[in-house]
């Protein structure tokens, strides 16, 4: 299939003019009956950008909608309560818990820290039926709302992977659903994620940092502006820029380990989050499905590595201070993902976001193995 070279549109993001990038629609209803036509179509947005929309608008996805309100209202609830009553188990395992705002590295590079709050809760846990959550929402009803969002994404993260394998001629155990079964333990969780307004938080605790994903596929639902994509390869202007949100759909990127899995083909989709308005509270929920621990693949720096190593390398990388980051395996943070491009900071910004725009340093090509 050609790539799509619509010329894109911009929106204005700190003084200039900032793509708006356009991507497939992949329509939930077809897949699920594995139409040859979006089986063909979800597979080449994986293998030549990485990522596209989700169409949950029919009779089947219409309930996820459902779910990511319930969600929703459960995280304003959960986000606006005392730090202690969210911290109160602190953050249990990686995909497990509470990260208070400033636990990672920020957007804009060396010196800064991220902006959002977070609550994970992992599938494996809600499976054993007694999550380990904060009392405030340790109800009936809110491990309804938890349990029903963590199933919902699961099957429709399951139904991507089996019209993949599909699409790229799998058989049997090969299947990419036979590697992220249910009952094998896996990091595969739902992510809770509260920006705080950058105007609070000020320069130096903002946004999220740029990245590939660790899990298979990350489905994504924000109602908001802030989510930044970098399309793969050379063709055209590829910078950053944003991704509309979509109503009645979900954002699906594909991470490392689908990439590692089919031998490099898909790409492994760079985006960061930046803050659209400074004064916006801003809300998303991130399904990120992994694989089982024990999968092996070739990793970006040419590894035969377990899916489980993979997810605690990086995450350690992520977690860690800018100075650690730097020191761990070259292509770790974006996967083995290149990029050319004029944004990649490498100091703080000196002034608050909403007053300047950052000064972001100037180069031809910029690679992140460099
Ligand atoms: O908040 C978002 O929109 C994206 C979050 C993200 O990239 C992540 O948690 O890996
Ligand atoms: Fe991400």
């Amino acid at each position: 299939m050609a790539p799509n070279l619509d010329p894109p549109q911009t929106v204005e993001w700190q003084g200039k003019r900032v793509p708006v990038w356009s991507m497939q629609t992949v329509n939930y209803e077809l897949l699920l009956s594995q139409d040859p036509a979006e089986v063909e179509k979800v597979l080449n947005a994986c293998l030549e950008e990485g990522y596209f929309y989700l169409d949950l608008q029919g009779i089947d996805g219409k309930r996820m909608l459902g779910d990511q309100q319930e969600t929703l209202k459960l995280m304003h609830r959960f986000f606006e309560q005392p730090i202690e009553a969210k911290n109160e188990f602190g953050l249990i395992s990686s995909h497990l818990g509470y990260e208070p705002v400033g636990s990672r590295v920020g957007a804009f590079g060396a010196g800064t820290k991220d902006g959002y709050e977070m609550l994970k809760v992992s599938r494996d846990e809600i499976q054993r039926g007694s999550p380990k959550v904060p009392a405030v929402i340790k109800n009936s009803g809110d491990l309804g709302v938890l349990e029903n969002a963590i199933g919902s994404s699961n099957t429709i993260c399951k139904v991507i992977l089996s019209a993949l394998s599909t699409g790229m001629n799998l058989t049997g155990a090969a299947r990419f659903e036979n590697s992220h079964r249910n009952d094998r333990p896996s990091t595969t969780t739902l992510s809770m994620m509260h920006y705080l307004p950058s105007e609070v938080t000020g320069a130096k605790k903002i946004g999220h940092q740029k990245h590939t994903d660790i899990s298979s596929l990350t489905l994504l639902f924000s109602e908001q502006w802030g989510l930044q994509i970098r399309p793969p390869g050379t063709c055209g202007a590829r910078e950053m820029g944003f991704v509309a949100p979509k109503p009645g759909c979900a954002f699906v990127h594909v991470g490392d380990s689908l990439r590692f899995a089919s031998g490099m083909k898909m790409q492994s989709c760079i985006h960061r989050v930046v803050p659209f308005n400074p004064s916006e509270h801003r809300y998303s929920i991130a399904y990120f499905l992994r694989a089982e621990d024990d999968t092996m693949f070739v990793d970006s720096e040419g590894r035969y590595v377990s899916a489980g190593q993979w997810h605690d390398e990086k995450f350690k990388a992520f977690t860690d201070p800018w100075m650690y980051q730097a020191m761990a395996p070259r292509s770790m943070i974006l996967g083995g993902m290149k990029e050319a491009g004029e944004d990649d900071p490498v100091a703080a910004p000196a002034a608050p976001v909403d007053a300047a725009p950052v000064q972001l340093e100037k180069r031809k090509e910029v690679s992140v193995e460099a």
